[in-house]
């Protein structure tokens, strides 16, 4: 089963509520909301406010990407403002183990995010403790960037480790993903692909159903 996670970060923030309805008459059951804190990527997005606000209009699964440092300090309020999943960055937590228990504990989905240069072994130790792990196909803090085509063999890298040890971990991938690589990313064993500035702007139905289409295909 392969899940399209639309990223708000690529939205008319302005129209916010319209932007989620938009996504559900579409059939997106997720949505990826971008928490950036310009200190572990260089620009600020929004916080628990903008997210609490969107909760009061939207069922959608909520899928949280925390891109700041030391997320711990920051669990319990996003679990308040509804997030369903949250991804803490390997790079960002002195105690991943233990911050990834945090989200189990409050009942959340768990994944772990690793920038482009971030070797795979850092997972070893907690990859049986998540939900999904997210592999970042640009360096963060951004929408709109070029796919790091190298990623596509870290893609095949995990799917290979998760496979070997036969845990149930999926793959999702964020960052420069369109119609015309996203079956590379799929093949290589990417389940649930984030899409910012592919699927939002003057034909966002079109594009959902572009990538469904493709996603059908692919089941
Ligand atoms: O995490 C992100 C940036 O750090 C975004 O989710 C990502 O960049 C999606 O945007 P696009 O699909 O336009 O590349």
């Amino acid at each position: 089963m392969i899940t399209l996670l639309p990223s708000v970060l690529s939205a008319d923030f302005a129209n916010l509520g319209n932007e989620l309805d938009t996504l559900k008459k579409s059939g997106v059951t997720e949505v990826h909301i971008d928490v950036m804190d310009g200190m572990f990527v260089p620009s600020i997005s929004f916080g628990m406010p903008v997210i609490a606000s969107m909760r009061k209009v939207s069922d959608l699964t909520f899928d949280v990407h925390m891109m700041v440092e030391e997320p711990g300090r920051y669990i319990d309020d996003m679990v308040k403002v509804g997030a369903d999943a949250i991804g803490v960055h390997a790079e960002a937590c002195k105690h991943l183990d233990r911050t990834i228990m945090q989200i189990k504990d409050a009942g959340k989905k768990a994944y772990v995010v690793l920038n482009p240069a971030t070797p795979l072994s850092v997972l070893d130790y907690v990859l049986d403790k998540i939900d999904y792990v997210l592999l970042m196909t640009v360096n963060p803090g951004f929408g709109g960037q070029s796919y790091i085509p190298q990623m596509t063999e870290k893609i095949r890298d995990l799917r290979r480790k998760i496979d070997a040890r036969g845990l149930d971990v999926e793959i999702q991938v964020d960052g420069g993903i369109k119609l015309n690589n996203v079956e590379t990313v799929i093949d290589a064993g990417a389940s649930r692909i984030v899409a910012g500035s592919s699927v939002f702007g003057d034909h966002t139905e079109e594009q959902i159903a572009a990538f469904l289409k493709i996603f059908a295909e692919k089941n």
